[in-house]
């Protein structure tokens, strides 16, 4: 059975695809860092199939690196990497936001992916032709909005990082993929809002968010495409959202 390598897969996108790819019988290795989801997860999910968890902070580049190079041969060959780990902080326009916030979309959205990236794809360049990097970027990475500062250019990295990779792994069966969506309801903003359920809860009230379910259904398909075809960016968004018009300063009437 093909293996898959999730990110995050302690919430949202990352569990959904998880529970997704369960479901065709391929073999998970799942990482984050709070261990009691982590060991709920394999619970539910190992009487389908073989389930390795890892808990894993993304940021620390030494333990990424020695858990990936040394997966157990049971989880290889390793056909996908699903780069999902990855969080927004900080709402506020960016004269308001604590450099700390900065520094920690930095460290876990472009260190963090680069991070595992580097380990996972000695195994991914070995499986050759039909292994495929998912990395989880955003339409904030294509489409500037008040708040979005580094959390936007963060994924922005992502889609040209993503594009940059295509370019080296030409030739090695390996694909690519920078998959954006847009407005999802999982965790995400009640992390990028440090715990505010109200907050939370209103983005998403009287409108259609995209789901977990909806993304996880989009990674298995890029995973599944015939190993000839690569989806260089594929972005999604609810029906019910759309981009705005220009904003712009005027002088008080
Ligand atoms: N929801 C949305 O609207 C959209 C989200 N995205 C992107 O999709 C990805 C998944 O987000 P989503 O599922 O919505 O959000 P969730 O908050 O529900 O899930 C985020 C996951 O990332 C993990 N994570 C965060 N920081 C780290 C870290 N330092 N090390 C390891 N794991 C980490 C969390 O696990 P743990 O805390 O256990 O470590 C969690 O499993 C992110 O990259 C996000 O930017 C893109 C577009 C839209
Ligand atoms: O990446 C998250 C989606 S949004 O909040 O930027 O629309």
């Amino acid at each position: 059975m093909p293996s898959v390598l999730i990110t995050g897969a302690t919430s949202g996108f990352g569990k959904a695809a998880a529970q997704r790819f369960a479901k065709a019988g391929w073999s998970l290795i799942l990482t984050g860092r709070r261990e009691e989801r982590l060991k709920a997860l394999k619970d539910e999910l190992s009487d389908q199939v073989d389930v390795l968890t890892i808990a894993l902070d993304v940021r620390d580049s030494e333990a990424v690196t020695q858990a990936i190079s040394n997966l157990p041969e049971k989880f290889l060959p390793l056909t996908c990497l699903i780069n999902n780990a990855g969080l927004a902080l900080a709402p506020e326009p960016a004269q308001k936001v604590a450099l700390q916030d900065w520094h920690t979309m930095i460290d876990t959205n472009i260190t963090g992916l680069v991070n595992v990236t580097h380990a996972a794809m000695p195994l991914l360049l070995k499986t050759g032709e039909g292994a495929s990097i998912l990395n989880l970027g955003s339409v904030a990475g294509q489409w500037p909005y008040p708040g979005g500062h580094v959390y936007g250019a963060s994924k922005a990295f992502v889609q040209q990082f993503s594009y940059n990779l295509r370019c080296d792994l030409l030739g090695t069966g390996v694909r690519v993929t920078d998959l954006a969506p847009g407005m999802a309801e999982t965790e995400f903003t009640l992390v990028r809002t440090k715990g505010n359920q109200e907050a939370s809860d209103a983005l998403y009230r009287g409108t259609s968010p995209l789901q977990a379910e909806d993304i996880a259904e989009q990674l298995f398909y890029l995973a599944t495409l015939p190993a000839h075809i690569n989806i260089n960016r594929l972005e999604i968004m609810p029906v019910r959202q759309a981009w705005s018009a220009f904003a712009i300063d005027r002088d008080p009437t």
